[in-house]
């Protein structure tokens, strides 16, 4: 049940146990909504007006009119999202129209007029990049331009020193297997489990668009405190001792973060801990850094045509998996979706069948984990399988630089004390958890969620 009313937002942070929304004036979201997504969306259209000839030359003759409406819907979603308008329903009878669809209506039903800083943020925020990608696929000549592509690829090519450390790192790693024990895969596979957290720093929806330098490093060890919850030695036993050919990584942000992802990926197959890993990606440019198929094959290509040859031999390999089907990069509209993972099942239950066969299913990065936490303000010490109300396709874990006011599994005054340092701590990326649920089979008369 959403808790906002409205007629009025209220001067204070999230209350417990309710939905993340615009409506609290000292929340993430509102700020979010208030100051971040104009800007999102102001840098969005000096990019686009900053690369007109560019586009012009690259899309035909029509683009440079079509450019000047997208450019007008991007800035009157800009102007509903200031003025707090009521979110227009999606035209169209697609699943994807019809899932923000029935989230503004239930939205509405539980709450009544949906606007951005009335509704769950979730959906508010959702709504952004989907009507961002409205703008462009109803556009003949811009339904496959990636307009978040030039931040993209700027962010992949400044973490170059960093990647040239970590292929060292992880060659070194898995150039020996026979003096290979439990308790040195165990070291190993945990380093580079925090190494690939850490990565989710590097994520452009919360510099604004902005490429900062990286500040990801690989010597993780000095932020070892900062990681709140760590069941490393949990995830480890199921990689090591279980059955199950594949795991699933839920994808997070292209650049630093997917290579550290590829990292984590490529050490499991080489140490034979897995045969198959499987990527999940965005099936459209999303949160302005998510990762699509085109950004994973890029990547893969950017690599092979390297000036570093451990970098290309890196990115040979890698090209390998792919065509061997060692790995294989899935898309879904669900994960575009503005519903919180409690519902695949009922929404996406083809989707929800892929996990269940999995191993282990890793979700990368913030957005994420609000929607397995279902956006909600729970109790920071509230149990992480609790706060997943019910959503287990199976055993899964999640890598989580935090970056919103919701979180679950800390212990006793933790939250209280961070929040004594700094009442924003949850708003910066400067902790990190790596929490894991075991696949709970339900008893036969529980009712799902
Ligand atoms: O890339 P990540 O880790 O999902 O983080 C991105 C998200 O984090 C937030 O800043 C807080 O959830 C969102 O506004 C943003 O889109």
């Amino acid at each position: 049940m959403c808790d906002c009313d409205y007629n009025r937002s209220l001067d204070i942070a999230t209350p417990r146990n309710v939905y993340l929304s615009g409506y609290y004036k000292r929340s993430f979201g509102y700020y979010s909504i208030k100051h971040r997504e104009p800007v999102i969306l102001t840098h969005l259209i000096d990019n686009l007006v900053r690369s007109k000839e560019e586009i012009a030359n690259k899309l035909g003759p029509n683009a440079a009119e079509e450019l000047k409406e997208i450019i007008g819907d991007i800035s009157k979603l800009k102007y509903e999202i200031q003025t707090n308008k009521p979110l227009e329903k999606i035209p169209g009878t697609d699943l994807e129209a019809m899932a923000y669809n029935q989230c503004i209506d239930k939205c509405a039903v539980d709450c009544g007029n949906v606007t951005h800083f009335s509704c769950i943020w979730l959906l508010a925020e959702c709504y952004m990049y989907k009507r961002i990608k409205e703008a462009f696929i109803t556009r003949p000549s811009f339904k496959d331009y990636d307009y978040f592509l030039s931040q993209k690829k700027e962010g992949f090519d400044m973490c170059k020193p960093l990647r040239i450390q970590l292929t060292k790192h992880l060659n070194a790693l898995t150039g020996d297997n026979d003096s290979d024990t439990k308790g040195s895969l165990l070291r190993d596979f945990t380093n580079l489990l925090k190494i690939n957290l850490w990565g989710n720093k590097c994520d452009l929806s919360l510099s604004l668009g902005v490429v900062e330098s990286q500040q990801a490093e690989l010597d993780i060890s000095i932020f070892e405190d900062n990681i709140l919850a760590d069941d490393c030695e949990k995830i480890f036993d199921v990689v090591y001792t279980e059955t199950g050919t594949q795991i699933d990584i839920v994808l997070d942000n292209a650049g630093y973060e997917l290579f550290t992802d590829l990292c984590v990926a490529d050490y499991l197959i080489s140490k034979k801990l897995i045969d198959i890993v499987k990527f999940h990606v965005k099936s459209y440019p999303w949160f302005i850094s998510d990762v699509t198929k085109k950004d994973f094959d890029w990547m893969i290509k950017e690599l092979m045509s390297s000036s570093d040859n451990l970098l290309k031999d890196l990115g040979n390999k890698w090209l390998v998996y792919k065509h061997k089907q060692v790995w294989k990069v899935e898309e879904h509209d669900f994960w575009t979706y503005p519903q919180e993972f409690v519902h695949m099942k009922t929404m996406a239950p083809d989707l929800y069948q892929m996990l269940s066969e999995s191993r282990l299913v890793i979700f990368k990065g913030d957005l994420n984990y609000r929607k397995l936490m279902g956006e909600k303000n729970w109790d920071p010490v509230t149990p992480f399988e609790e706060a997943l109300q019910g959503f287990n396709p199976a055993k899964l874990c999640a890598l989580r630089t935090v970056k919103a006011d919701l979180i679950s599994g800390l212990k006793e005054g933790v939250a209280e004390q961070l929040a004594e340092k700094d009442s924003k701590w949850m708003e910066t990326g400067n902790y990190g958890l790596i929490q894991f649920s075991e696949k709970i089979v339900p008893l036969e008369n529980e009712t799902k969620v």
